[in-house]
Order: structure tokens, then sequence, then C-alpha cells
């Protein structure tokens, strides 16, 4: 049965231990159906609770006899913290979680532990705590068994889903292929003339997130296996066409059910008793892979050493299929590196695009630099130069994460160096730890006074390449930091250089004059579908960390990934002059 090295060891803790205990009471109770009922149900409670305390206590006695401190526990208003469970599943939305976590922690401090119903569960916004569990101590904080377990029908035994010796094969394996000199903006020219070209102009409005999803698909499919998703000339199978038009809705269902599992916990397969949720998903994006991984067989080493003589570009499929004889592992690094690119790709294009609509002044900026710095065609020389590009990608990275939180799991007790004053707090074995980028990144305490101010000035000061162990960690930092970056920035660039040239050529077109100002973007929330726009109760200066006090225009969610609750609607219009 799936799962079931968790669940029955689970099972038994909750299901047969307290008959176990209440067994000899109830010998000396009288012989009544009902006492029993009662005796048995109250046990559990009973056990419950006690294992709960006996675990503090032994915490605790760890915890000093190291000359730590315990990590601060939140005294919630429901037995066993069920209050905390109970807003955790009610809050979809990232503002929503962001305002608990920001309200726990200013009575907790930075680093403080939920313990939901008798779990340890332990949230943390303090960057020093995040250095030591990415960086000091990363191979004491892994992804865990558990996690591989609920992703392993997804993810199988790619990078996302291993630790140790085999994270280092995958690793070692990919990393080579991820060095800049493999990523060509010239790759990603065409897909977003494409985009550009397809967006409406003037008076009609369009969710560009959902355009977004699409774009960032159609590059990662080409880098990794050569393939244009969007050309309608390249024609397979009736059954590959279907599938390559599932193949977005397939991504998002599968880490849909992965996530419910993640927030299920142990008792996940009870809930899937009959039937595999992932069948039909991995069903659609085996059905694509299987005749490109095929090709790439049949073309193996004579056409990849004729490709790198010539100096052409080689796909990540070549170099895995060069690299392995086995299809299971060249699937699933495909499936595990389509998974890390295409939705992180096309949240950091939403926040750069919903920041140039909410700012016009800094996008004024950066179109004055891209029209003075690039001149003629794009190339790698011009992309450097563009700082203030640079320094607005980093900026949006800082407010907006697409990976807003990450989890990591202990494997044996671990002292967390905090930047309070005073001992580390004690962490215990087997327990998990959420990392909050989202918070850590717009906190006072770490960025000063203005961190929720939209503020590119501040890397032009700072130094553009900021190190983790400043406050910036929407990379990930420490040995699995994002292998992914030079391909999204690359891409990014490319993109905001095209579209300043694009709104340019739009202004050309239709002869700017003196009464109407130049093409911009701008937000089109009249547009949004109304039961997703932001509560205009958020719009206030709450002080409560919900819509950066107020500064957003769009509701801002978050599960695994930073999207804007039912799209981000924009025009490309002008904008009237003064
Ligand atoms: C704005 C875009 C991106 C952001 C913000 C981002 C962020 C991250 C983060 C936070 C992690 C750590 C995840 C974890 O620990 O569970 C990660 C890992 C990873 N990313 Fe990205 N990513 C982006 C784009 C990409 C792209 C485009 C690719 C591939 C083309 C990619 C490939 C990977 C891989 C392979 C890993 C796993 C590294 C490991 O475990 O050793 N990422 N990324």
């Amino acid at each position: 049965m799936k799962g079931a090295a968790f669940l029955l060891p689970a099972l038994f803790r909750i299901l047969v231990l307290p008959i176990l205990i209440v067994q000899p009471i109830l010998r000396f109770l009288p012989d009544l159906t009902l006492f029993r009922l009662v005796a048995y149900l109250l046990s559990f409670a009973l056990v419950y609770a006690v294992r709960g305390r006996l675990d503090v206590w032994s915490t605790s006695r760890q915890a000093s006899a190291q000359g730590a401190a315990d990590v601060p526990l939140v005294n919630g208003r429901w037995p066993f913290n069920l209050d905390i469970v109970r807003d955790w599943a009610k809050s979809g939305s990232e503002d929503e979680v962001a305002r608990m976590m920001f309200l726990l922690g200013r009575q907790y401090g930075s680093t403080y532990n939920t313990r939901v119903i008798g779990e340890n569960q332990i949230l943390s916004t303090d960057p020093k705590v995040f250095k030591h569990a990415l960086v000091d101590d990363s191979n004491n904080f892994v992804k865990g068994k558990k996690f591989k377990d609920r992703a392993e029908g997804f993810l199988g035994d790619g990078i996302f889903n291993s630790d140790g010796e085999r994270w280092k094969f995958h690793r070692t394996l990919l990393r080579p292929f991820f060095h800049p000199s493999h990523v060509s903006h010239k790759l990603f020219i065409p897909f977003i003339q494409r985009f550009l070209n397809n967006l409406p102009s003037g008076e009609e409005a369009c969710d560009i997130q959902a355009r977004f999803r699409q774009l960032a698909l159609e590059t990662a499919l080409m880098w990794m296996t050569g393939t244009d998703i969007g050309d309608p000339s390249s024609k397979g199978s009736a059954e590959w066409e279907q599938s390559k038009n599932d193949l977005g809705w397939a991504l998002v269902e599968a880490q849909r059910v992965v996530g419910r599992r993640v927030k299920i916990g142990t008792v996940w397969p009870l809930l899937e008793l009959g039937y595999d949720p992932l069948a039909r998903p991995m069903q659609v994006i085996r059905t694509f892979f299987a005749p490109l991984i095929t090709a790439a067989v049949s073309r193996r080493d004579q056409q990849v050493q004729d490709s790198l003589r010539a100096g052409d570009e080689v796909h990540l499929i070549d170099r895995l299929i060069e690299a392995t004889e086995d299809m299971k592992l060249v699937e699933d690094q495909l499936i595990n590196v389509l998974l890390a690119s295409r939705d992180t790709t096309s949240s950091l294009l939403t926040f750069c695009t919903y920041a140039l609509a909410l700012y016009p002044d800094v996008a004024d900026r950066l179109r004055g630099e891209v029209r003075s710095v690039v001149i003629g065609d794009v190339n790698k020389g011009a992309i450097r130069e563009c700082r203030l590009c640079r320094g607005f990608i980093n900026e949006t990275l800082r407010l907006f994460p697409p990976v807003p939180l990450n989890i990591r799991r202990t494997l044996r007790p671990s002292l967390l160096r905090t930047s309070a004053a005073g001992p580390p707090l004690f962490m215990p074995a087997n327990t998990s730890i959420i990392l909050a980028f989202i918070l850590m990144q717009r906190d006072q305490a770490v960025w000063g006074e203005n961190a929720l101010d939209f503020d590119i000035d501040r890397w032009l000061k700072g130094g553009l390449d900021i190190k983790e162990s400043e406050g910036f960690m929407s990379w990930n930092a420490g040995p699995r930091m994002c292998l992914g970056q030079p391909f999204a920035l690359t891409l990014v660039h490319t993109f905001l250089i095209l579209l300043f040239r694009h709104l340019d050529s739009l202004g050309s077109d239709r002869g700017e004059n003196e009464s109407s100002g130049s093409f911009q973007l701008q937000l089109a929330v009249d547009a949004q579908p109304a039961e997703t726009r932001m509560p205009e109760s958020w719009k206030g200066k709450e002080g409560d960390g919900r819509a950066r006090d107020g500064r957003d225009r769009v509701w801002i969610m978050g599960d695994v990934i930073l999207t804007v609750k039912g799209g981000l609607w924009v025009r490309l219009a002008q904008a009237a002059k003064l």
C-alpha cells in the first residue's frame, strides 16, 4: 500500500496504543459497553496529552544539557493548537498566511514552534537561522523521507526528491548543463517576440499571468528538448498532440495532489484508497516525454558529438541520454527540471510586470536604460550593462519571491544560531522547519525601515550580487541553491528589453503626439473577476503584514509558488499626458 511505511506506525500509535493502555484499567470498571466506549475515547486524549507533555519535557532537558534554549512555544486559543491548523487550512492566500505569521512573530520573536496536534512545527523569519539550515548544517536539514514518500509518484527519484548521496549524484549530473554558456538569450527571443506580438493593445485587457505560464513552458521545453510546442507546423500523433495540450494542466494537477498530501499528513493514503489521483496527470506527462526520449536515444552519440564539435546547441535531454542508460532516470530528471522552471519563471515574469505597472516611474527609468544601452541586436554584453534592470529584478525577487516558503526536516538535533543575543535554540531531530523567505525579505530588522517599499536603488548602492547571508534567499542558499538562475535571469532580462522595444514600436505605429503619452503597461483591476479583487479593507495602512501595508493592488496567493489570485490583468495602453 502507498505510504504504508509512515501510515501503519501512526495508526498503531493513534488507534491501538490507547486500547493497550486502557485495557488494564477497564478490568476495574463495571462491564458496561457505554463505560468501555467512553473510557476508550478518553484514553485517546489522555495518551495524546501525556505523550505531548513527555515530549516537551524531554526536549527541554536536551536543550539545557547543551546550554541551549527551547524554541518559544505558541500557545494557541484551542487545545493542541488546533486553531493554528484551522487558520493554515483556511488561509489559501499568501497575504493571509503572511498576516498570521507576522502576528505570531510579533508575539513570539522570529523563530517559534507552533506545535500543532502534538507535532513540533518550527517557523522562522531569521536570516541567521536560514543560513544555519541551508548552508552551515545543510547535511542535517534535508527534504526528508516523508516528503519523498508523498512526491514519489510525481517526481520519482529526481533532484527535487532526493537527499544525501543520491542528490549529489543528480546535482553532479545536471550542474554542467546549467552553466551560463549553455543558456543563450538567442533561444528565448523568438518565443518572447511571438508572445509580445500576440498581446492585445489599447483598451483590451488580458490576463498576462496565464500567458506567462505558457511562455515559461515553451521556453523550458525548447531548452530541455529542442521542441517548440507553440509551433503549429510541428505535428505528432493524435495522442501526443493531446498530451501537449494537457501538459500545463497535468503539471498543476500533480503538484496539487502532492501539496494536498503534504497538508493532510501521514494519513493521506486513507483518502486515496482504491484510486490514484496521480494516474491521469502522470499518464499525460509520460505520453508527452516518451517520443522525445525515443528520438533522443536514436540520435545519441553521433549527433551530440557532431553538435559539440560544430559548437551548436545541445539540449538537456541529449546530455542526459549521453550520461545514463536508465530511461526512467532521464524521465524523472526532465519532469523535475520542468517543474522547477515553469511556475517559478512565470511567477517572476508576472511580478516584474506587476511592478512595472504599479510603479510607472521605475518603468520609465528602465526603459531609458534599455534605449541607451541596448543598441541594435540584443547581446550578452548589453544585458550585463543593464544594471537598473538587474536591480529591478532583484527587488521584485526580494518582495515577491516565487518560492515564498521552503521546508526542511532535521535528521539529528541541531543548535540554531539566531540574530538575537543569548543562547542558541534547540531544534530536536525529525522536526520540520518552515523558512519563510517572503517574510524575512520584507522584515524591517533585515532590510531597514523602508523594507516594504519597492526601491531598486538599494541594489545599486548595496551591490547587485548581494549574498544570501545578507538576507536575500529567493534562489535558496548553500549547496541546494537554484541551478536555473542563469536561465531565469537571461529570460527575464531579454523579456524586459523586448517588452520596452515593443511598447516603443506600438507608440511609433500609432504616431504618438502631444496629446497622448507613450504606451505603458497598466493594471486593469476593472477586468479582474470581481471575487478575486483585493479586498478594499486591505488598501489602508493596517500594519498587520497584509498587502505590504496597503501598497499592493492585487490579491497575492502562495501555496507552493507565488501567484496573483484570478490572474494579473493588464493593458498596453497610452498614458494620458498631463
Ligand atoms: C525565478 C525563477 C526561479 C526561482 C526563484 C527559483 C528558486 C529555487 C529555489 C528556492 C530552489 C530550492 C528549492 C528547494 O530547496 O526545495 C530551487 C531549486 C532548483 N531550481 Fe530553481 N528557481 C527558479 C527557476 C529555475 C529554472 C528556470 C530552473 C531550470 C531551468 C530551475 C532549476 C532548479 C533545480 C534543478 C533546483 C534543485 C536544486 C537542488 O536541489 O540541488 N530553477 N530553485
